[in-house]
């Protein structure tokens, strides 16, 4: 168990204007990739602005996310994640547990996944956490909602992995194959005020780092995300309009042999008084590839120091965990 200590105001996690990193020019590409490698190693978190999605659509997402969890309780259960092989769906409050030994998370949820019907090879196979989206009818136009919002998430996914991969002085393509069918999993989130009377250490997301490669956050004006700095210190990563936070998992860590940080954090949704809405969209190479130290981040002894693991194995590892589903 993590025990809970205040956030202090947020000093470190940076703004990165990712405007010059569309340009044709390399070296601005080169510089706001420079930008990236300098928060990664520090804290793993960054905000991105000019990112070329329109505030309509971030302002709708979060809207959907408002509407689906406004419904009847009886509508959102006909999509319960208890009724999904691979955990989508409807998450009721307390399904998840982030940090393990802590009471449940508090918050109330909506996943999707890469959207697998039985005949795909993975899901006649059983491979652990693959198969079918589970859509409810409503709101209105749920599904192409999500997904055109999902499309949107895979450009600036693919557009950031390039940029991760300048800043690691590796091709800009190098994950391009990797990518041609990424793993993803996208979540709506709903966090009321924090209870008065919540157990002991129980909040409404609990200290966690993110598995995947990066996280592209959508959050509303609330705020409640708090971020454990370098120096071991919780800061508070407030919302800032027009913007998503990055954050950085551990197949990163395992990518650059520990160089670039997967950073703890946390959801308390404590001062506002109002639900909180957040989109997570978790981005990642497909579900078989094997991410190993990359040849520019080798140590002199040319062993790395994390084993190579496959992005698909280690998530659906994770939500076995984390949803008090592992053997
Ligand atoms: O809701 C948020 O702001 C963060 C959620 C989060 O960290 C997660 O789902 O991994
Ligand atoms: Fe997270």
């Amino acid at each position: 168990m993590i025990v809970y200590t205040p956030p202090k105001p947020a000093e470190t996690i940076p703004v990165i204007d990712l405007g010059p990193s569309f340009s044709d020019d390399m070296e601005a590409r080169k510089a706001v990739a420079w930008e990236i490698h300098k928060t990664a190693r520090d804290t793993g978190f960054f905000y991105i602005s000019n990112h070329g999605v329109p505030q309509a659509m971030m302002d709708g997402q979060l809207e959907l996310a408002r509407e689906f969890f406004a419904l009847p309780l009886v509508e959102k259960q006909k999509v319960d994640a208890k009724n999904s092989t691979c955990t989508r769906g409807y998450e009721v409050p307390g399904l998840q547990t982030l940090d393990d030994g802590s009471p449940p998370d508090l918050k109330e949820g909506f996943l999707i996944g890469c959207d697998l019907d039985d005949d795909h090879p993975y899901v006649r196979d059983g491979v652990p956490n693959c198969g079918a989206n589970q859509w409810p009818d409503q709101p209105e136009g749920f599904r192409s909602r999500y997904e055109t919002y999902v499309g949107e998430m895979f450009r600036v996914g693919r557009h950031l992995m390039g940029l991760i991969a300048l800043s690691l002085d590796l091709p800009d393509d190098y994950f391009v194959e990797a990518l041609k069918e990424p793993l993803f999993n996208s979540r709506l989130l709903r966090y009321g005020p924090q209870p008065a009377d919540a157990a002991f250490n129980q909040i409404g997301a609990g200290a966690h780092t993110d598995w995947g490669m990066i996280t592209i956050l959508l959050q509303d004006s609330v705020g409640g995300l708090e971020v454990e700095n370098a120096a071991g210190e919780w800061i508070a990563a407030p919302p800032i309009p027009g913007t998503f936070v990055i954050n950085l998992g551990e197949m990163v860590r395992v990518l650059t042999n520990g160089l670039y940080h997967a950073n703890m954090h946390r959801v308390l949704n404590n001062h506002s008084g109002r639900d909180r809405f957040s989109v997570p969209t978790f981005f990642d190479p497909n579900y078989f590839y094997k991410v190993g130290c990359a040849p520019t981040c080798l140590p002199k002894s040319g062993k790395p120091d994390f084993e190579e693991t496959t992005v698909g194995g280690h998530i659906a590892e994770m939500y076995r965990k984390t949803y008090g589903l592992a053997a």
